[in-house]
């Protein structure tokens, strides 16, 4: 391992015994490390990654999400976390927390600007990756989750050697054939390092139909499925393009926590199966948890089964679109009996951006129910805890409330215009 000291480079240094300690003693609390690599660029990798970060968290785990990619760094952008900057000290470096138990660290915080190019040679990129895993405050993990640039270069190559033999390697591809191609290589890489590869995924494998949902195969699928059929791997499934995982990560939002229902989200969540069962935490026949399952208030058995539920009203009735109300409707009700307990009418704040899923929130509400709502603001509201139901279609806000609360809500398309 010394030859990776920070502080040399060469391995010949007084530092190399110390950092040597300080890097087995950060990974003996990391249970599950996983490198998420491609041999080509653009195949999605920081996509995956993303969305089996957040989706290993959301199922309860204590996930670390690090970006190598020290020369195009995406995460910060795909977590809306751009302008965050981590607290450092020497040899100390807090990672920005996202969410309650999911902890990221990314070259991107420490670049002043977007316009900033980074220029280093090998060894000095060698030397962040080791600060970034033995330097980061990462505590007790379930999983760190690595995503590295493309290729099998330095980066790559400096993540594996640093976690160690135990780290697994989940290799990102496209269907086509140069894509397949390189990917191939980044299997023998993994081969020759000595690191187990958990499985092969391919990404953008059909197209997501918006209209109709069907899947429509743009490139001849299964590349990558041939692929770990030839080298002897496991294929852990193939997602489909959607227009809206762009969008997702474009806009900042997790595409897995708000689009849950889709193809795409679905195929992330098999692809998550085989490492939730790593960790020992899914029988067989469970469904991975989804932001629908998992972050919905859960009360501790015993305490008066009462809720909130948010319902955005306009002339006394449900009003279509979440950001455009009059007013709130705070329907307290009793889930055991079945009855609606008091309403409160509260006037919001000013719509803009990101105000009112916060607001709702700080008014303790459990559930929002509503006819349209925008991606951004599932996504909040699903950090906050708050769970959501789109697509009612009007009634007055007790009716809806009782309707949820005997499981006869009629509930169909979002109806959201943006
Ligand atoms: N399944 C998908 N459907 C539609 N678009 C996708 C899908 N997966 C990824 N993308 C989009 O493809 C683009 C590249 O994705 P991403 O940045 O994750 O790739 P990458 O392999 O990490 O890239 P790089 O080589 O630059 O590190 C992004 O715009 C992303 O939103």
């Amino acid at each position: 391992m010394s030859e990776h000291c920070s502080s040399c480079a060469g391995g010949s240094c007084e530092n190399c015994g110390s950092k040597d300690e300080k890097l087995k003693n950060t990974l003996s609390k990391i249970k599950h490390k996983l490198v998420v690599l491609s041999g080509k660029g653009g195949v999605g990798k920081s996509t995956v990654a993303t969305n089996i970060a957040v989706s290993l968290s959301l199922a309860g785990k204590k996930v670390g999400l690090l970006d190598v990619d020290v020369h195009g760094p995406s995460v910060p952008r795909l977590l809306s976390l751009k302008g965050e900057h981590p607290h450092v000290e020497k040899d100390y470096m807090e990672p920005i927390q996202w969410s309650p138990n999911l902890w990221v660290m990314s070259l991107g915080f420490m670049i002043p600007s977007d316009k900033d190019a980074v220029i280093w040679r090998g060894p000095v990129k060698m030397g962040l990756i080791r600060q970034f895993i033995e330097d980061v405050a990462w505590g007790d993990l379930d999983f760190l989750v690595v995503d590295c640039p493309p290729g099998t270069g330095d980066e790559p190559m400096s993540a594996m050697q640093l976690l160690g033999k135990d780290a697994q390697a989940v290799i990102v591809t496209t269907p086509q054939g140069v894509a397949v191609d390189d990917v191939r290589r980044s299997v023998t890489f993994c081969h020759q390092l000595g690191n187990p590869i958990l499985g092969i995924v391919e990404n953008m494998g059909g197209f997501v139909c918006p209209k109709c949902g069907e899947v429509v195969d743009i490139f001849p699928p299964g590349g990558g499925e041939d692929l770990a059929r030839e080298m002897n791997v496991n294929f852990l499934g193939r997602i489909p393009i959607d227009p809206e995982v762009v969008r997702a990560g474009d806009e900042g939002y997790v595409y897995v926590k708000v689009h849950h229902e889709s193809e795409a989200a679905k195929a992330m969540g098999r692809i998550i199966k085989p490492i939730l069962a790593m960790a020992g935490s899914l029988q067989d026949g469970t469904q991975p948890p989804t932001a629908s399952n998992s972050q919905a208030p859960v009360k501790p058995q015993g305490e008066a089964s009462t809720m909130k539920i948010a319902i955005p009203i306009a002339n006394g009735l449900l009003c279509m679109h979440f950001g455009h109300c009059e007013q709130f409707a705070m329907v307290s009700v009793d889930e055991t009996t079945k009855k609606v307990l008091g309403t409160e009418f509260l006037n919001p704040p000013p719509h803009e951006p990101g105000v009112l899923p916060k607001w709702v929130a700080e008014q303790g509400a459990d559930l929002v129910i509503t006819g349209g709502m925008g991606a951004r603001a599932q996504s909040l509201f699903t950090e906050a805890g708050v769970k959501v139901l789109v697509g009612a279609q009007g009634g007055s806000p007790e009716e809806l409330a009782t309707a949820f609360m005997n499981g006869t809500l009629k509930t169909g398309q979002n109806i959201c215009d943006h």
